[in-house]
């Protein structure tokens, strides 16, 4: 049988007499924004090979508020012991299904501040900046401004000149809001946090409405199998998808890529394709480097130790990982309002009526996700706090060789340049946010790290998971960041707007005053992982520990490159699947140019 537009029917060996123009290692963000751009090309032949199945269109995937439990996850999967955290191991989430992280994340949208963007590009990231990244930001989304009414009455506010209202991802504003957003809203005014008109626009600090990757029409999730598959996949027979199958490695003719072995997650069929022009991994910052060193790509005397052919020597593989931390606080209120974040979990009445509400296409609780409110804080350093000054003095006072102990001397170079450029805009770009959701659970972000861990494998096999070490809070300048956020959420509780509705906090630290015992309640219970993993392959000079040159090339090879989270110099502040998604279509350019596309 033919390839299918689904490429589900298709068994190994007719795959393997298949030769595509591009492979594509991982249907995640980046992957299928790739993949729809350069299979709009009809001569262009593009196959996705993706280790998750197609989802099968559940609540849980499609309505915000079923957001919970998140399903297709790569589970059970754990970090490496922490050594900063007392020895304790994490779950590592991400995506694993057509579609990736967009399936399964929260639906946060939106662009972080220009100065991420702009420390990129003077870390080696040669033109990827604020100004390159900007057309592909609006390219990628198709923005939906908001009732006018609902938006007047709940002080959401947006500046069009900086959306895109014609691309793929549909972006829009919760048509429902929690009483309580207003408490919120109002107590961190009163605190002098400015309300910013719209956070997308290259200041992405303050308090603002939280833009999100669901379809208005639909009240639907709008994620990367929607918007860059279903969407267009009945008129690109050019253009196909093979779920449930893992890219092993690519193969090689010298340096350079030919194809990619896969093998089939359920059958164990493996096989080998053949892409005539150019080999593309996308299968996210934890993934890509498993897959790049089981290639023979990464330390070569590493490697050498498990009995994997050096291709590259590239050192940079699998380190400079980044993520957020996340520290969640709990809250009694003995005067909440009816209803708040807490009430579809808490009342089964409630939440049958909004569920109603929703499935009539009327705003409804079911309208929000379930993790958050509509309102986020993210601040700099020293909104955070009068001490900016000492916690910086403790940055600078780190000897980065020492923090990061195993990683090779290119890395530690790359991430001293890291280290200036942050601390230099440490009290500009945000480096956290405070998310209520209006009920018991209060969030908070660390988005700032300058902790750095690592992604390595220690067997030859697809199969079994890479060794990720998140190395959190092992730059204590971390842990002090998260109680400075910690400790403006206490006083953003203790404004009258917030403390009219009688919070007393449950955990992590109820009661507590001392620094230091704060500080041991942090450790014990924050979250090293906001599923924001990146920079595992990262893009910038090869002597400073870069992995991918400026055109998302593999250094050393030709026809193998990059286009995910991986290639990022740093983790930019906020939600980092807008960024995935304009890097996508700026690696799409560039892949067209360079094949005269
Ligand atoms: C639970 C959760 C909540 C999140 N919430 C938010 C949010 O609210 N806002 C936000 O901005 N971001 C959020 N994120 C993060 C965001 O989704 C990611 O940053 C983004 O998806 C990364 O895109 P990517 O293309 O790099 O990788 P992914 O989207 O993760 O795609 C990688 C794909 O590659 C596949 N793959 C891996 N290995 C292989 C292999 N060997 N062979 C073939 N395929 C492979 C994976 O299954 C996956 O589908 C969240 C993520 C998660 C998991």
């Amino acid at each position: 049988r033919a390839l299918g537009q689904y490429a589900r029917a298709v068994d190994a060996e007719a795959l393997s007499k298949q030769q595509y123009d591009f492979v594509i290692a991982g249907g995640g963000v980046a992957g299928l924004t790739v993949a729809d751009r350069l299979s709009e090309n009809p001569k262009v032949s593009v196959l996705v090979i993706e280790y998750g199945p197609f989802d099968q269109k559940e609540d849980s995937v499609l309505v915000p508020g079923a957001y919970f439990p998140v399903p297709y996850l790569w589970l059970p999967f754990s970090s490496t012991p922490q050594t900063a955290l007392g020895g304790t191991v994490y779950s590592v989430p991400c995506g694993r299904v057509v579609g990736g992280g967009s399936a399964v994340n929260a639906m946060f949208f939106h662009r972080s501040s220009a100065e991420d963007y702009d420390a990129w590009d003077a870390l080696g990231a040669k033109g990827w900046n604020w100004n390159s990244l900007f057309p592909y930001f609006k390219k990628s989304e198709t923005f939906n401004r908001p009732d006018a009414t609902y938006a007047k009455e709940r002080n959401i506010t947006w500046d069009d000149s900086v959306h895109g209202f014609s691309g793929p991802v549909r972006a829009s504003y919760a048509p429902y809001d929690y009483p309580g957003s207003a408490n919120f809203y109002n107590g961190a005014r009163s605190l002098g946090i400015r309300a910013t008109k719209d956070p997308n626009a290259g200041d992405a600090t303050g308090i603002f409405r939280l833009q999100r990757s669901v379809d208005p029409k639909t009240n639907t999730r709008s994620f990367a199998r929607v918007n860059h598959y279903d969407r267009i996949i009945a008129s690109r027979p050019n253009y196909h998808i093979l779920p449930n199958t893992a890219v092993g490695k690519v193969t090689f003719r010298g340096t350079t890529a030919v194809g990619v072995e896969f093998v089939n997650r359920t059958s164990g069929v493996t096989g080998n394709i053949t892409a005539k022009r150019e080999v593309i991994l996308a299968a996210g910052a934890v993934h890509t480097p498993q897959i790049l060193q089981l290639s023979g790509i990464g330390s070569a005397s590493y490697l050498k130790g498990l009995g994997i052919k050096s291709v590259v020597d590239l050192p940079g593989v699998g380190w400079n990982l980044q993520d957020h931390l996340v520290q969640k606080v709990n809250y009694n209120y003995t005067n909440n309002h009816f209803p708040n974040g807490g009430s579809l979990q808490a009342n089964a009445t409630y939440a049958a009526e909004q569920r109603a509400l929703y499935d009539a296409n009327q705003p409804s609780a079911y309208d929000l996700t379930a993790t958050t409110g509509n309102l986020i804080i993210q601040l700099p350093l020293k909104d955070f706090t009068s001490d900016a000054q000492s916690i910086i003095s403790l940055a600078k006072s780190q000897n980065p060789a020492s923090l990061y102990p195993k990683a090779p001397a290119s890395v530690i170079k790359g991430y001293k340049a890291q280290r200036e450029l942050i601390i230099k805009n440490i009290n500009d770009a945000a480096i956290g946010d405070i998310s209520w959701n209006t009920g018991p659970e209060t969030s908070l972000y660390m988005t700032r790290p300058l902790s750095r861990g690592s992604v390595l494998i220690n067997t030859t096999s697809i199969l079994a998971d890479p060794l990720v070490d998140f190395g959190a809070i092992t730059d204590p300048t971390d842990l002090e960041m998260l109680y400075a956020i910690y400790i403006k959420n206490r006083q953003l509780m203790a404004t009258p707007d917030l403390s009219v509705l009688g919070p007393s906090e449950t955990s992590p630290a109820a009661g507590v005053t001392d620094k230091a015992q704060i500080l041991a309640r942090l450790k014990a219970t924050l979250q090293p992982s906001n599923a924001h993993e990146c920079c595992t392959a990262k893009m910038g000079k090869r002597e400073d520990g870069g992995v991918v040159d400026s055109d998302n090339t593999v250094y050393g090879t030709t026809r193998l490159s990059v286009v995910d989270a991986s290639i990022w110099p740093y983790v930019v502040g906020g939600g980092p699947q807008a960024s995935v998604y304009a890097g996508g279509e700026k690696a799409a350019d560039t892949i067209k140019r360079r094949h005269g596309l």
